[in-house]
């Protein structure tokens, strides 16, 4: 893969940068900038180098249409504060702002287009509609440097057809991520401990099979459990399911056991009768979730259980809270996993955190980061990597 170095001079170029600004908001209130930071080694290379930066990323998932809950904005001002200099925010994507605003860029200024999932050619599965936004895109820059990492799995113009129609080079944070994650791909030293939960259900589901023929322990905490407990027969009230995917998760189960990995689930769950920060929570067992109620975090055994299966780990790496830890009676989970992993450090472990929540948790809940071997700004990219899995946005770098 070419690096920014190897773009040679810059100055007076247009520089088309896809980052991963999808960051976790309350209201238009960035609560964790970790993936705007993250961005900035790339973004000041360039801007140092005189080129005319173009930024382009998304939040969240809007439907292929503007939407104001979606708009960039709050990343525009938290980038220039981070920068020193002002980042000015196109009103479109590809449309007459887009076109006018990088127009009017200086050698050194810097531009973000608008949600890029505002268009949706972005996230099309038709390939022809996904090159014509990429062409349009190209239109406004000379060469493309792919920096969002944490969208690097996904074939979306904006990261991969984007790099078949210009020249391109890797980013500094993809390369500082690849480097991190694949000490756990590359021969990991054992015992090797998958921590999984979050909200994504579905979408994390899948990478439980690959990770079975690779762990030596897979911990299931968040939203995924319910999904688990259901799958052992008992019920499971008003919590996260997927009911689909139980039989699913039944064939896990069955592959763990003849595999000798250990599948370690909670023993007991922290219910409330509402997804509310101040629903008053209770305690209950795994295997007898009352009806109605919803499960929102693991309970103590299980935090003391989960804490046992890591601190002798040698290679621990940690995917999606343990539970709702945005609220604090359902944040003791989440703060039990990232002090296990910091003491699993602390005897010699390498242990990474993955996902954009579970790296915004550890940060929200007082955590030094120095006390993780690495902490991803990717979610379900960082997972796919760690799978094994060709991702999409980091092959099309490669000539
Ligand atoms: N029991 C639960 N029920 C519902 N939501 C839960 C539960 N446990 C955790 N969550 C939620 O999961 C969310 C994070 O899930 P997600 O799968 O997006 O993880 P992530 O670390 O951000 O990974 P990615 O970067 O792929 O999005 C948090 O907002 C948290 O509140
Ligand atoms: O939050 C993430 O994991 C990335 O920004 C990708 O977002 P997506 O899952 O909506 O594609």
């Amino acid at each position: 893969m070419k690096t920014i170095e190897d773009l040679g001079d810059l100055r007076g170029k247009r520089v088309l940068v896809r980052s991963d600004f999808n960051v976790p908001l309350d209201g238009t209130t960035i609560t964790d900038d970790g993936r705007v930071r993250a961005a900035l080694p790339t973004l000041q290379a360039l801007l140092a180098a005189g080129a005319r930066v173009v930024v382009m990323a998304h939040l969240g998932r809007p439907k292929g249409a503007p939407d104001d809950k979606y708009s960039l904005k709050p990343v525009a001002d938290r980038l220039s504060e981070l920068l020193g200099q002002p980042v000015a925010l196109a009103t479109d994507v590809v449309g007459d702002s887009a076109r006018s605003t990088v127009e009017a860029l200086q050698d050194g200024q810097i531009a973000l287009l608008e949600n890029i999932r505002f268009d949706p050619r972005e996230t099309s599965k038709v390939d022809a509609e996904r090159a014509e936004l990429a062409g349009e895109l190209a239109g406004l820059a000379d060469v493309f440097v792919s920096d969002g990492f944490g969208v690097v799995h996904r074939k979306q113009a904006s990261v991969y057809d984007v790099a078949q129609v210009l020249p391109h080079a890797v980013g500094k944070l993809v390369l500082k991520e690849v480097a991190s994650l694949r000490k756990a791909t590359d021969d990991p030293a054992r015992p090797y401990v998958v921590v999984l939960g979050g909200s994504k259900v579905s979408d994390k589901l899948g990478v439980i099979a690959n990770l079975l023929t690779k762990a030596d322990r897979l911990l299931i905490g968040g939203g995924m459990v319910f999904t688990f407990l259901a799958a052992k027969g008992y019920s499971v009230g008003a919590s996260l399911l997927e009911a689909d995917q139980i039989e699913t998760v039944k064939g896990y189960l069955a592959q763990a056991e003849e595999a000798g990995v250990e599948i370690v689930l909670p023993t007991d769950i922290v219910v409330a009768d509402e997804f509310k920060a101040d629903s008053p929570a209770q305690v209950v067992p795994a295997d007898a979730i009352p009806d109605g109620k919803i499960g929102l975090d693991i309970g103590p055994a299980s935090r003391e259980l989960f804490a046992s299966k890591i601190v002798d780990a040698k290679t621990v790496v940690w995917n999606g809270p343990a539970g709702v830890f945005e609220f604090e009676a359902f944040s003791g989970g989440t703060r039990a996993v990232a002090q296990a992993l910091v003491d699993a450090g602390k005897n010699g472990g390498f242990t990474i955190v993955g996902g954009g929540d579970s790296a915004a948790a550890v940060r929200t809940l007082g955590f030094d980061e120095a006390g993780f071997g690495h902490i991803s700004t990717g979610g379900g990219a960082s997972l796919e990597f760690l799978e094994g899995k060709t991702l999409p946005g980091i092959a099309v770098l490669e000539d």
